[in-house]
């Protein structure tokens, strides 16, 4: 029974999810913050549910020996080393929708609570002042929204914006024209966003590109008196400069749900009157908090019992219908990759994964990162089918996929063909009804064999007497013949024999087998 750790606080749905789809649960909701003690026990685990107080760490991940999945429940991933859990084949997912209505409308009361100082205001009128003139607001009506950032939660905080009758515009590079229309935003560059808005409001993740977006200088292109709302990471506003432009009155006030270092028990901005902070809330409704523990918790279970894969932002996405019909075709991608991985002996610079008939219509990316695991796996220690799309693009390896309709006999047909500085070499396979994945073509030759964990690939001279050797001396060599597949261009021309053995050949009887009159190639080949 695969094994799942909940290392924050996640509702108890989550807990009650695994149990009933049949995996054993640990809920220990502050083990997430105890890095010693989670380094300790992580390796118990095939599964983690987090939140965003435990940091999946590289230093982790190396002691998660048999960790298969990181589920976040809710949306930012940046406590996940995700390079680190890539290349140990881990998987990582997300819930991208099940907080976002809850975290834009924090957003939005941010906003208002700054327009009209609520939090100053009822501290002061709880403390028996009665300070009417000095809680002077603005309305938000009529006034300029920037959003930076315009996905998920950006576009329902626009939806709302509009109904408290703001203009909204935004930036956000990925906002396509068409989409911008439709949630009714004009969509502008950042200095023209800093220039007009009355209010900016963050909400993109934290990446290379958004660290510190509101820096100082953006800060000196805003309009005087801006108000800027963040509920997204903190590491996207520069803090000293916010305290000294709210100091200078360049910004009349920020209204923060996060900050660089969290918890953040203390931080400069704190002291400062015009500032509202929360404790990372944003996401802190029970419903949001349901969506997530529950979905999270669903995702984990169907990936752990099925291979099901949902909401993964390092691998393709593999629904529950797909899973059993993907299974023996994610099997014959791989072991085509591994065949051409291990008869190719120099550096790779192509490969081409070609699909034909219905498997084409099927979804070919978990396909394709199999045929790549296979091929690098006989060349690299350090490869899985999650890491191999990320490794051959890092290495240079030009990737081609080609989707068409049946052409020949097979209903179902994967090519292969790996490009070398020195040749190109294809390799193809079907899966028959009964779901056996088959070799059916070397090197443009037809046979049809089914590869097993140990395998002799031999080509020769295609002349009478060779089958009788080769035979001859593997029972010499005390090598037994589970199945012996043969195939050949055309007649006296080259031809290929593809034998299953018990046991395994060592160097000595491979050349023993190379030096018999006609073979040209002989190898020993593992699956
Ligand atoms: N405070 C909280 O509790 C809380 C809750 C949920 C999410 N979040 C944060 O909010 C972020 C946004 O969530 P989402 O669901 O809307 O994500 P999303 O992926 O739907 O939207 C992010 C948007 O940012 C845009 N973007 C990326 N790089 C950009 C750049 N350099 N400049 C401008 N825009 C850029 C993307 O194109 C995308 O449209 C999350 O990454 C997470 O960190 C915080
Ligand atoms: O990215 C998110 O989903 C939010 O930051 C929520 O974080 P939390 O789960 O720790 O509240």
């Amino acid at each position: 029974m695969p094994k799942v750790l909940v290392s924050d606080k996640l509702s108890p749905t989550a807990v009650q999810i695994f149990k009933d789809n049949g995996v054993e649960v640990d809920y220990l909701p502050d083990l997430g913050k105890d890095k010693e003690k989670l380094l300790e026990v992580i390796g118990q685990y095939d599964g983690l549910a987090i939140r965003s107080a435990t940091k999946v760490t590289e230093k982790v991940l190396a002691a998660a020996t048999n960790l298969k999945v990181i589920g976040r429940a809710g949306i930012g991933v940046d406590n996940v080393d995700i390079p680190a859990a890539t290349k140990k084949g881990i998987i990582v997912m997300n819930t991208p929708f099940g907080n976002s209505i809850t975290t834009a409308e924090h957003a939005i009361s941010m906003m208002l609570s700054l327009a009209r100082q609520i939090p100053e205001a009822d501290a002061s009128t709880r403390a028996g002042k009665w300070e009417k003139n000095r809680f002077m607001g603005v309305e938000v009506t009529s006034k300029v929204l920037g959003i930076v950032g315009c996905g998920n939660i950006g576009a329902i905080v626009a939806d709302r914006a509009q109904g408290l009758r703001m203009k909204v515009i935004a930036f956000d590079p990925f906002l396509t024209p068409e989409r911008a229309l439709e949630i009714g935003v004009e969509k502008v560059e950042l200095d023209d966003l800093l220039a007009r808005a009355d209010f900016i409001t963050l909400h993109t993740p934290l990446t290379e590109q958004t660290r510190n977006v509101i820096s100082a200088e953006a800060i000196a292109k805003a309009k005087k008196g801006v108000r800027i709302i963040n509920c997204a990471r903190g590491g996207l506003i520069d803090e000293a400069a916010l305290g000294e432009a709210l100091k200078s009155g360049q910004v009349a006030g920020a209204a923060l749900d996060v900050f660089l270092e969290e918890p953040a028990s203390a931080n400069l901005l704190f002291d400062l009157p015009n500032v509202i902070a929360t404790p990372h809330l944003g996401a802190s409704t029970s419903e949001a908090q349901e969506n997530v523990a529950l979905q999270v918790a669903e995702q984990i279970s169907a990936y752990l019992m099925s291979g099901e894969i949902t909401n993964a932002l390092n691998f393709p996405s593999i629904s529950a219908e797909e899973a059993p019909r993907l299974t023996p075709f994610i099997k014959l991608a791989e072991v085509l990759g591994s065949f051409a991985g291990q008869m190719t002996e120099t550096s790779i610079q192509t490969i081409k994964i070609e699909f034909e008939g219905n498997v084409a219509a099927m979804n070919t990316k978990p396909m394709v990162a199999a045929a790549l695991h296979g091929v690098l796996k006989p060349l690299l220690e350090e490869v899985n089918m999650v890491s191999a799309p990320q490794v051959a693009k890092d290495r240079g390896v030009g990737v081609e996929v080609v989707t068409r309709e049946q052409q020949g006999a097979y209903e179902n047909y994967i090519r292969l063909t790996i490009g070398t500085e020195r040749q190109e070499r294809a390799i193809a396979g079907t899966v028959f009804a009964s779901g056996k994945p088959r070799v059916i073509q070397v090197k443009n030759i037809n046979m049809e064999a089914e590869l097993t964990p140990s395998m002799l690939y031999v080509t020769n001279e295609d002349k009478p007497g060779h089958i009788g050797r080769l035979g001859t001396l593997l029972g010499t060599l005390g090598i037994n013949i589970a199945n012996f597949n043969l195939g050949r261009a055309e007649v006296g021309s080259d031809a290929i024999a593809l034998v299953s053995i018990d046991g395994t050949l060592n160097e000595k009887q491979l050349a023993e087998i190379t030096a018999l009159p006609g073979v040209k190639q002989a190898k020993a080949l593992k699956f």
